[in-house]
């Protein structure tokens, strides 16, 4: 980035909005300013599958855009879970809107597979984040290291997870603007 720009982030989760600010702290080459805003997915509470995670996504991604009057570029980061023949499994993915561009960007994220008594209570109705608050018997989960930082023994946090997903985003973005790095050719 030359000049400084206004990213609009849709959450106020802090484990998304770490993962944002120290992701984009690495890579940007000029100052930004991250706003955050609390907006709405337009998907279901737990969204199911692909498709509706990256609905979420690119929704959070247009209505941060929306809410701000000075951002350049929106984010958006929805946490859903997919049913596999092997089972369910965490699915994450981002979307990233910039007003001067027509198509969205997205990336996804990891997937591990949830254990059946966690999958069970989700596949009767139940959201990801209550249940696990009572499978691990503390509060918040999914504001710290999330399922994922708990079902990988905090190998992975939910945090470090979603900053791979904004390097995925941000790197497509700066090829998308013209800041492509100069690679040496050897
Ligand atoms: O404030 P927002 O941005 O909505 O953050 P969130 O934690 O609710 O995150 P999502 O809406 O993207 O996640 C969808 C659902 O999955 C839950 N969830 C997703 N990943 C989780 C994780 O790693 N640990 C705990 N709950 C998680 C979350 O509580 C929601 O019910
Ligand atoms: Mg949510």
């Amino acid at each position: 980035m030359s000049d400084s720009i206004v990213i609009a982030a849709g959450t106020k989760n802090k484990a998304k909005i770490a993962a944002i600010e120290k992701s984009l702290r690495s890579m940007a080459d000029a100052p930004f300013q991250l706003e955050a805003y609390a907006v709405s997915s337009e998907v279901s509470e737990q969204p199911l599958g692909d498709e509706e995670t990256m609905a979420g996504a690119v929704n959070r991604a247009s209505n941060a855009l929306l809410s701000s009057p000075h951002a350049q570029i929106g984010i958006g980061l929805e946490g859903g879970v997919i049913e596999t023949s092997h089972g369910l499994f965490l699915c994450n993915w981002g979307a990233l809107k910039d007003k001067n561009m027509n198509a969205p960007i997205f990336a996804g994220g990891a997937r591990i597979l949830l254990p059946n008594a966690v999958a069970d209570e989700l596949r009767a109705g139940k959201e990801l984040g209550p249940v696990m608050e009572s499978f691990s018997q503390r509060k918040d989960i999914r504001q710290q290291e999330g399922a994922i930082g708990i079902f990988t023994n905090g190998r992975m946090t939910r945090a470090e997870m979603f900053s791979h997903i904004v390097a995925l985003l941000y790197g497509q973005w700066e090829i998308k603007s013209g800041k492509e790095k100069q690679i040496e050719k050897r």
